[in-house]
């Protein structure tokens, strides 16, 4: 059975939901693919569930300070176990709910519960059928990669589609890669008393770039638990059922291993050799990520299936312009918002902008600042972290922030709000600024670039504007 549509979305993960949403306003001509489990990554196995782990280890590990405060009792407070996992799944379960009722729930024969494959460019196999669509949008998500020697150590092996599954923790965890997976679920384990070492063969963490950060986030998080870095990890079979892990003279032998060394885009599954494109040196289509397009093909490539931009937000947009495009007559191009990047370890790390390597270092005043002595950061007990601008040194505009603070995905969303508006850091420090707040840890920084840029003429304070 061959059935004819002008739009196949390939994907019912937030892209492909995002593209559905545009393209169902213009064109009643359309299906839905999706042979794998619904919800999206974000709400079933993502952002959702690691944050809810998250928000229970930052509360029992608050603990920690109650003797400073003058709270007695908080060594008498314990873990259990199921119960954190089993509040983690009822609040995923929520979350992939929500997403379900409003979309595959009511789709009807619209919405194809199958994995698609190209056959031939605008044809796909669909299960039984065949679906020949004169618009494509790929919105297929990614894989956690394993390396296939690690497949044979079975359940001891987890990656995030396997870890919100647990029904108790384990007694011992390496986390190898400690990109933002890594920090984020590592440190929540660890903070729920799970023994965890973290191993990366970078000697960076959380893609962090700025040396300074980089050196400060290892400091920062090293404290907590035992960072391994510099070196590759390999794992071996131990007795009772335990695997050994060892990277350079290191090892230790544990119960389970999370393996977060990076997702593999799903091109592979859907036959992409046979949709007549081609793959560049990444094994990626070539596409205009203003429009989404692949080449000057009728095919659309939208969320971590094309390895750009693999976060929430970016992966809606991408699917929105996808949509649009997949029903316009001629492609629109989108602007691309400023990067943000946030990993909810504790202080957060966070990258807005340019990065430290994106930055021409001749035309570019960095300055930073220390959150040992802010003063709210004092007092709630989280005074520790680094900040750090980036501004042109002849305009004076706010270019990329990078920082480990406490709070540091607000700081960031406001850094990343002022270099969308393309505010100089002149008009920055001419915002009102509360106090006591963490947002006053940027004022000296400012105020440094101000003086260091040679922005203000007279000896009048740079935070007040002349009428
Ligand atoms: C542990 C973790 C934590 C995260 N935390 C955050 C966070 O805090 N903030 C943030 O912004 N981002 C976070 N992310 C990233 C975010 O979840 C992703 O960027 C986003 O979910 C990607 O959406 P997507 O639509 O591209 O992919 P997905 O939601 O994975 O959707 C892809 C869909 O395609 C389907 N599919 C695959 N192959 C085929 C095929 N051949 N035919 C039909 N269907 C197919 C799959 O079954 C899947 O449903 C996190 C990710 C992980 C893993
Ligand atoms: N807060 C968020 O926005 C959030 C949270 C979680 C995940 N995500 C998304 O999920 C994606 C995947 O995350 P991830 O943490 O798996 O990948 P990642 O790319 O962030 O980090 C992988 C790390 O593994 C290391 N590595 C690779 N092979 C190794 C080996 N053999 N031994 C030791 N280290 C090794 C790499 O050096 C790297 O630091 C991210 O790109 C991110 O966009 C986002």
């Amino acid at each position: 059975m061959e059935q004819e549509v002008e739009v196949a979305i390939i994907g019912a993960g937030s892209a492909g939901l995002y593209a559905l949403g545009q393209v169902r306003r213009k064109t009643d001509r359309y299906v839905l693919i999706d042979g794998g489990e619904l919800g999206t990554t974000c709400a079933r196995v993502g952002c959702m569930p690691s944050k809810a782990l998250i928000q229970i280890a930052e509360d029992f590990h608050r603990r920690t300070i109650f003797p400073r405060e003058g709270i007695e009792g908080g060594d008498t407070l314990s873990v259990e176990g199921p119960d954190v996992l089993e509040h983690v799944q009822d609040l995923r379960d929520i979350f992939v709910d929500k997403v379900l009722s409003s979309s595959t729930d009511d789709m009807g024969e619209k919405f194809i519960p199958e994995y698609a494959q190209f056959i031939e460019p605008g044809l796909l196999q669909v299960g039984e059928r065949r679906i020949r669509a004169k618009r494509i949008v790929i919105a297929s998500g990614s894989t956690p990669v394993i390396p296939s020697p690690w497949k044979q150590f079975g359940d001891s092996i987890l990656t995030t589609d396997e870890i919100f599954e647990l029904e108790k923790l384990p007694e011992s965890l390496a986390v190898i890669g400690l990109g933002v997976i890594g920090l984020e679920l590592g440190q929540a384990f660890h903070r729920l008393g799970v023994k965890v070492t973290g191993i990366d063969q970078l000697e960076t963490i959380g893609h962090i770039d700025d040396p300074d950060i980089n050196k400060t986030a290892i400091q920062i998080l090293g404290k907590e638990m035992p960072l391994w870095l510099g070196q590759a990890a390999d794992i071996e079979q131990a007795a009772d059922g335990r695997l050994r892990v060892s990277a350079g003279d290191k090892s230790i032998e544990v119960e389970k291993v999370l393996v977060c060394i990076g997702r593999r885009p799903n091109l592979e599954n859907i036959g992409i050799e046979n949709a007549g494109v081609k793959l560049n040196a990444k094994g990626i289509p070539d596409y205009n990520p203003n429009t989404m397009q692949i080449e000057d093909k009728p095919l659309f490539i939208a969320g971590d299936v094309n390895g750009d931009r693999p976060v929430l937000h970016e992966a809606a947009d991408e699917g929105r312009i996808a949509g649009i495009n997949a029903v316009a007559e001629t492609p629109m191009a989108f602007r691309r918002k400023t990067p943000l990047f946030i990993t909810f370890s504790d202080p957060n790390l966070v990258l807005v902008g340019k990065t430290w390597s994106q930055l021409d270092h001749e035309n570019t005043l960095i300055s930073s600042v220390a959150l040992g002595m802010l003063g709210r950061a004092l007092i709630m007990g989280r005074n520790k972290g680094l900040l750090r601008l980036y501004a042109d040194k002849s305009t004076g505009k706010l270019l990329g922030a990078s920082m480990i603070a406490p709070h540091g995905e607000h700081l960031g969303h406001l850094m990343n709000w002022c270099i969308e508006q393309e505010l100089t850091v002149l008009q920055m420090v001419r915002m009102p600024f509360y106090h006591p707040v963490l947002e006053e840890a940027i004022q000296p920084v400012l105020r440094e670039m101000i003086v260091n840029g040679g922005f203000v003429k007279d000896d009048l304070p740079p935070d007040l504007e002349r009428r």
